[in-house]
């Protein structure tokens, strides 16, 4: 909330605003990827971007499979994700601390308020820098894209 609330100080917000979120740890986003974000947002009050799973997702719940979910319905989600911001900032007020901490992207914030969510296609490339291998994956395609 410390961007909107920065936005609010700064420029104020009207009804039509958005917000585009990135991770800072996804160094390789598109130019494609945030335009696309930027014209789903004409449409949906929020847009997640993902790409679909390669993975079969595998849902573990007390140390047992639970769930293996039919993967073609299965994406895995990326930022950036867009959200209107007074529609964000609505739902945002009305959670719980636990509610919050439980979230791990913006997306479901919009769609626990019911909105629909738009879908722009990500790319394996905006892979988000988690652990030891990703970093030294994306140092190696930086290195690719410093070489060419
Ligand atoms: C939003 C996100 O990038 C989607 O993959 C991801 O969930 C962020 O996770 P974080 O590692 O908790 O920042």
């Amino acid at each position: 909330m410390g961007a909107i609330n920065y936005i609010h100080d700064q420029f104020g917000a009207n009804e039509d605003d958005i917000l585009v979120m990135h991770d800072a740890v996804r160094p390789f986003v598109t130019r494609h990827i945030i335009m696309e974000n930027i014209r789903l947002a004409e449409s949906y009050k929020a847009v997640d971007t993902a790409i679909g799973a390669t993975d079969t997702i595998v849902k573990v719940e007390n140390d047992e499979v639970s769930e293996i979910p039919v993967r073609s319905f299965m994406y895995q989600g990326q930022t950036p994700q867009t959200v209107n911001i007074p529609a964000f900032e609505a739902q945002y007020e009305h959670m719980t601390d636990e509610e919050r901490r439980a979230l791990s992207d913006s997306a479901k914030v919009m769609l626990l308020a019911g909105h629909k969510v738009g879908i722009a296609d990500g790319d394996e490339s905006n892979m988000k820098i988690t652990r030891p291998y990703d970093l030294r994956l994306a140092n190696a395609i930086a290195k690719e894209d410093d070489d060419v």
